[in-house]
């Protein structure tokens, strides 16, 4: 079975997949301090907990945050006696070409998403995630990955308002009714929401035109339901879409 892990800047998310299907997934806050055997206590806690019994002889790490890679490294070496393959290392190959910028990083989960994109839809995507930061990923129709947009996420943009402004609340996004705010709480959850519909439609229509083709856009985070209630941009939601990918590239590199 494979161990497949999505180190994110905020959450990482680690996911048991047995060839068929994911049999759990498991979330837990990104911290470099955290030891390899931290990891362990943790996830065989939770996997008794749910009555798992998993036999796990291969992982694959994505990760934006390249300090938490030494100590998943270790936790996969010592705790199922495998060399994790990473996602980004030259020794990963991806079943897709990278177009951008020479000596450019990509984040590696820009990468997965893509890959994942173009195994289920084909080419000619735009694949919006909503993380720490909310990435546009543009997929070309030979499933290359050309580049995109980057903008900051939703809760980023509430915690700086609130950082930033002494008068204005934490506050978390949800739909507002009306546009027009009449408290404070709801002015700021008018101007977050509405706003970032706005991004999302703006930026999307200009890659649409910017790529001169017909495009499907897949959404996908934590955040992309709520989004998908005020726009009608998103042709899909994928839920596990960067654990997809992952164990799209694990079979890529075995075949080799
Ligand atoms: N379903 C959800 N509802 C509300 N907030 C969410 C949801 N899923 C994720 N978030 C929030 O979105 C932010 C980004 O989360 P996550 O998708 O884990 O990002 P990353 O992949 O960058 O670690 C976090 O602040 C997280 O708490
Ligand atoms: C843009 C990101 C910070 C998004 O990360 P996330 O929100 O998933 O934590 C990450 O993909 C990254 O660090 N990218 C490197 C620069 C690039 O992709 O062009
Ligand atoms: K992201």
């Amino acid at each position: 079975m494979l161990l497949a892990i999505d180190c994110g800047n905020t959450n990482t998310v680690f996911s048991i997949w047995d060839g068929q299907r994911f049999l759990c997934t498991l979330r837990t806050s990104t911290e470099h301090q955290r030891t390899a055997d931290q990891y362990f206590v943790w996830f065989s806690t939770l996997l008794n907990h749910f009555g798992i019994k998993a036999d796990i002889d291969g992982v694959i790490i994505s990760s934006t945050v390249p300090r938490v890679v030494f100590n998943l490294r270790v936790f996969s070496d010592r705790y199922f006696g495998c060399r994790p393959l990473v996602v980004g290392k030259p020794e990963c190959r991806l079943p897709v070409d990278v177009r951008v910028d020479a000596g450019t990083q990509v984040g590696p989960d820009r990468l997965v998403n893509t890959v994942a994109g173009y195994d289920l839809y084909g080419g000619d995507l735009i694949i919006v995630d909503f993380g720490t930061a909310t990435t546009f990923d543009v997929v070309d129709t030979d499933g290359a990955y050309i580049g995109g947009v980057i903008a900051p996420g939703v809760n980023l943009s509430l915690q700086a308002l609130h950082e930033a402004a002494a008068a204005l609340p934490h506050i978390d996004v949800t739909k507002p009714e009306r546009v027009i705010g009449t408290n404070t709480v709801d002015c700021m959850q008018s101007g977050v929401f509405w706003g970032y519909v706005g991004l999302i439609n703006g930026i999307c229509e200009r890659i649409k035109a910017e790529h001169g083709r017909t495009m499907k856009v897949i959404a996908t985070g934590g955040l992309a339901p709520l989004f998908q209630q005020g726009t009608d941009m998103f042709d899909m939601f994928e839920d596990k879409l960067t654990m997809h990918g992952l164990t799209v590239i694990f079979e890529h590199n075995k075949e080799g």
